[in-house]
């Protein structure tokens, strides 16, 4: 299995903040990782680093075997699909869920070309199909709920057939059933061995689709621990990363975790 990403000693300073504090990282063709941090981190600026939208301040980043700073960026992101808060915002609320995912494999947001094959038409209605959203096609987004937001985006990040897919927090904002129903969606994807190499980024481990393989947590910019998720995602390293003593479960490849309650001797 040949690297997608690969970052070695990573960090990146804003003044005396430090953002990411040296992070090695491999993600191999074929893996699913989940980011897993508290807010403040470091998640959101990994991906960013990972999405060739940020440089580090020192250290080396490969994506898709080309090295960050000798390779025009613009190349590479077309290659890399992302959805984000970022992303969602740039997105015109009057174009149709069906325009918007077409729309992608000629990496415009917002603009509509005349024409469009429809070989692309039948791929967005695939792949919207596989995120459960196809009844949606000639909705408008603006009129989509959040949850029915992520999923186009999904769509729309795999529409341009990404070597790297990148989700940032896709299942915030969403209710129960609502985050239930795209982490089975996710779980599809993780599974399907055609689907790209994904990096998906949360702070609930109750959100980890099932088919996910390896677990990477941040804190304070600094990798607490990271590896194949089965031995890596501990209670102990959970702990170590929100600075809490949490317990976790496992069961059927999902995840859940609380405060562990202190008991009076
Ligand atoms: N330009 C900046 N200057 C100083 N600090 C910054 C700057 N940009 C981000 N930070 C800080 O860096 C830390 C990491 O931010 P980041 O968005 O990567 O965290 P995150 O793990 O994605 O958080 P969340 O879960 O809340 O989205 C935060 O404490 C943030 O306030």
């Amino acid at each position: 299995m040949s690297a997608v990403l690969e970052l070695a000693e990573v960090s990146v300073r804003r003044g005396q903040a430090i953002l990411l504090d040296r992070v090695t990282w491999v993600v191999k063709d074929g893996e699913r990782w989940v980011v897993l941090g508290a807010n403040g981190a470091g998640k959101t600026t990994l991906l960013q680093v990972a999405g060739a939208q940020m440089h580090p301040t020192s250290g080396a980043v490969g994506i898709l075997g080309e090295l960050l700073g000798t390779v025009d960026v613009f190349d590479l992101r077309p290659r890399i699909g992302v959805a984000s808060a970022a992303v969602a915002e740039r997105i015109p609320r009057n174009e149709t869920v069906r325009d918007l995912v077409v729309s992608a494999s000629y990496a415009v947001l917002g603009r509509w070309r005349e024409e469009y094959d429809d070989l692309d038409h039948r791929r967005a209605e695939d792949l919207l199909r596989e995120v459960g959203v196809m009844r949606l096609a000639d909705r408008t987004f603006g009129t989509l709920s959040e949850g029915e937001r992520k999923r186009v985006q999904i769509a729309r990040a795999l529409m341009t057939d990404p070597e790297l897919l990148l989700l940032d927090e896709p299942a915030a904002g969403l209710d129960l059933g609502g985050r239930e129903d795209l982490v089975s969606t996710l779980s599809v994807l993780a599974y399907d061995p055609d689907s790209p190499a994904t990096v998906l980024v949360s702070h609930h481990v109750e959100e980890i689709p099932p088919g996910f393989t390896h677990v990477l947590m941040l804190r304070d910019g600094a990798v607490v621990a990271q590896g194949p998720i089965g031995p890596t995602l501990t209670a102990e390293a959970l702990s170590a990363t929100f600075g809490m003593p949490l317990v976790l479960e496992e069961h059927d490849g999902r995840y859940a975790a609380r405060r562990k309650r202190h008991h009076r001797g």
